[in-house]
């Protein structure tokens, strides 16, 4: 959450001469209200359900750059369907964290004790991102544009 998926997502989108997704952003258009009122209204699993429809026909329908949520992964078809793809993990430590995702509670699982709460999505998920990575990308003292480079540089990418 926070890390620069959009920010680096849609410049690398730019650079390849490809489009943007982000899956977020399709479960918010399709449900006509924000996540955090699907997490209280009907919970985190139908949320959950939700994302894992949502990842799946992105990966169908889009083929440039998609973003997913920070706790796609956590649904094992999705894993497995992410298996081929060419996957980034982009890191950054809790500092990183907190200042890029603020206090704002538009993500619920952060509106309580941010500090904390992300270190335990960490320590509970950071095995499954790496799983699903082809690469990791280091994000901490780097500005957008050297992430998106590091990306490239990674997966043996050009820009278009
Ligand atoms: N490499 C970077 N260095 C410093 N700040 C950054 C960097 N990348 C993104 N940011 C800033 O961090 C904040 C979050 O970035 P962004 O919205 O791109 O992240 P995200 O992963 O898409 O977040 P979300 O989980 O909300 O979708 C923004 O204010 C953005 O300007
Ligand atoms: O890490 C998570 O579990 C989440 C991350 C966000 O992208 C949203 O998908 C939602 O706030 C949950
Ligand atoms: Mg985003």
């Amino acid at each position: 959450m926070g890390v620069g998926k959009s920010t680096v997502g849609e410049l690398l989108a730019e650079w390849l001469g490809s489009p943007y997704r982000d899956t977020d952003a399709d479960i918010v258009a399709a449900e006509g209200r924000p996540i955090a009122d699907i997490f209280v209204d009907e919970g985190e699993p139908r949320f959950r359900e939700l994302e894992r429809q949502a990842v799946r026909a992105a990966v169908a329908e889009h083929p440039g750059v998609l973003a997913l949520g920070g706790g796609a992964i956590l649904d094992e078809s999705t894993r497995a369907l992410l298996a081929s793809l060419p996957v980034v993990y982009l890191s950054m430590d809790v500092e990183e964290a907190v200042k890029r995702t603020g206090l704002n509670t538009a993500r619920p699982l952060l509106a309580v004790n941010p500090r904390r709460q992300w270190r335990e999505l960490m320590e509970a998920r950071r095995h499954l991102y790496t799983e699903v990575a082809r690469v990791v990308v280091p994000t901490d003292d780097r500005t957008p544009e050297e992430v998106a480079r590091a990306v490239l540089d990674a997966l043996e990418l050009k820009k278009a």
